[in-house]
């Protein structure tokens, strides 16, 4: 079926198709309202004689029945598994939970997983489901803001090491992404918020006009006004696909999407995991980042406060929590994007457009300085 085809056979739902490999895998990203009811967005997936809901317990009491229905029409056996939600449960011991279900329930290796939740459920879903019999099929169901824009696309899956965020896990690509944006509606302000991070971001590093339209349209986005959020979703699947579409496994371009996230990373795992949201770390690390931008002559004075402003006016925390330099120094050396100790930034470079620099420490301890309690 080609992407024009999906697209008349789905009602309300607007559709972005993922593609990899030059069109020999991909997938496509439905978003819209009321998907999770819709019989359509649930055909034509990998037949199987089982499906696993993976979950948490905050979630499924919203969600899971109505999951649970829509699959029942597929699949002879529905199970699911709840995990303990946050991000500090983002860890072995809930992975397992994962891997116990699937085996007590003799789940065979074209069982399908569904991630119904946000990040933290998806990054562990996808990572049981590039593990389990060495790799089973599995769609992310997001139900948060930040995981509709962002963590629910692209195949990075993750746990996090108490020494590093997301330190392990797998590129692993989801079958299908279903983002039913009446799922937002339970959603609290403050992790609506928290995915605004992830929406302001995708401005700045990829499409100054999008950062325009944010910061027009931020009142409607806090608001919950439905054409804002789904036009500000789509907006960024649209970005993400193109990112991922050329480069899935970060050799280069896909390090963009990380812009704010080295702070953002070592306040996570400095905290200990689940005292700031990571889209508040973000928030805060793309202001950080944004200064260092501007002190090393990428960008002019002024986009450090119009970044400041708009994460501030979504909600976002833009002073940091006082680590200590030499501590944010260490974890960073930690970051993913870190080669032989020394540690690389995404900057800003231009409006819309982003890449990767180291930076003397001394110029990272004075941007500590200033953003940090
Ligand atoms: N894989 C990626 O590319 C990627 C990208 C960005 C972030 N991430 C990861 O995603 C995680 C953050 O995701 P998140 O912000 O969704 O956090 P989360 O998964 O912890 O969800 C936030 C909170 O909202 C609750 N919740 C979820 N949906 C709800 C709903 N519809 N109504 C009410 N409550 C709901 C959850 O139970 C949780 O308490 C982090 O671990 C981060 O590292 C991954
Ligand atoms: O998809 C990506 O690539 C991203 O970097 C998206 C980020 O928002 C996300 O937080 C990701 O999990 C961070 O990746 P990591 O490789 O730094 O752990
Ligand atoms: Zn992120």
């Amino acid at each position: 079926m080609t992407a024009d085809t999906r697209q008349k056979t789905l009602n309300q739902a607007q559709l972005v198709p993922i593609v990899l490999d030059e069109g020999q895998r991909g997938y496509d990203i439905l978003i819209g309202s009321g998907l999770l009811d819709e019989p359509s967005s649930w055909q034509g997936l990998s037949k199987a004689a089982s499906a696993l809901i993976v979950s948490n317990e905050t979630v499924a009491p919203l969600y899971l029945q109505r999951l649970r229905a829509q699959l029942s029409k597929y699949y002879a056996r529905v199970d699911a598994v709840l995990l303990p939600d946050g991000e500090q449960f983002k860890d072995w011991a809930s992975l397992n939970l994962i891997f116990d279900r699937l085996l007590e329930t003799a789940s065979d290796r074209k069982t399908v997983l569904f991630a119904l939740g946000g990040g933290v459920i998806g990054d562990m879903t996808g990572f049981a489901a590039s593990v389990y019999m060495r790799g089973v099929p599995f769609v992310q169901v997001p139900t948060t803001l930040l995981a509709q824009v962002d963590s629910s696309v692209g195949g990075k899956t993750a746990i996090n090491h108490p020494l590093g965020k997301n330190m392990l896990g797998a590129f692993y690509q989801p079958a299908r992404v279903i983002a039913d944006l009446d799922t937002l509606d339970t959603l609290s302000q403050r992790e609506l918020s928290a995915g605004l991070a992830e929406v302001i971001k995708y401005g700045p590093i990829a499409d100054a006009a999008f950062l325009d339209w944010i910061e027009v349209n931020l009142d409607a986005l806090l608001a919950r006004d439905k054409s804002a959020l789904a036009y500000a979703v789509k907006r960024c699947c649209e970005i993400k696909a193109w990112v991922v579409g050329q480069d899935e496994r970060e050799q280069g371009l896909r390090a963009i999407l990380n812009f704010g996230h080295t702070f953002g990373h070592a306040i996570e795992t400095g905290l200990g995991y689940g005292e700031w949201l990571h889209g508040e770390a973000v928030g805060c690390g793309m202001v950080m980042a944004s200064d260092l931008s501007v002190r090393l002559g990428l960008m002019p004075a002024e986009f450090l406060p119009r970044m400041r402003a708009l994460i501030e006016r979504a909600g976002l925390p833009v002073v940091g929590p006082p680590l200590g330099a030499q501590r944010y120094l260490d974890l960073m050396r930690v970051d993913k994007k870190a080669e032989g100790g020394e540690i690389r930034f995404v900057l800003v470079e231009g409006l819309g457009k982003a890449g990767m620099h180291a930076a003397p420490d001394e110029l990272v301890e004075m941007v500590l300085a200033t953003h940090c309690a």
